[in-house]
């Protein structure tokens, strides 16, 4: 199941610049593995804003649920989340 996700991070002011420091890289490693795994199928920055739009191939609802909520920076994160299935139109085979 593919899903279109948002995420817009809101790290507070004032917070630690070590701790977001690991929390940002605690995020990349994480996210990367998911990369290699074939469930976080794409990672764009948003221009302009401290902000995502990913594609997420995951087996279930719940499974992108969880996938989310253990990401280091789902605390400072809003997410929308958007459920994709293929277009009568679209010529690509991978889009499933
Ligand atoms: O920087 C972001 O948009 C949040 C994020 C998601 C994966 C990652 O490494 O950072």
């Amino acid at each position: 199941m593919l899903f279109h996700v948002k995420m817009i991070v809101k790290l507070p002011v004032d917070m630690d610049p070590a701790k977001a420091a690991t929390l940002k890289a605690d995020e990349k490693e994480l996210a990367q593995g998911l990369m290699r795994e074939g469930k976080w199928r794409h990672l764009w920055r948003i221009a302009g804003q401290y902000a995502n739009y990913s594609v997420f191939d995951v087996a279930s609802v719940q499974e992108l649920h969880d996938t989310l909520m253990q990401l280091p920076l789902f605390p400072y994160m809003e997410i929308e989340v958007n459920p994709l299935c293929r277009h009568p139109s679209s010529i690509r085979e991978d889009d499933t």
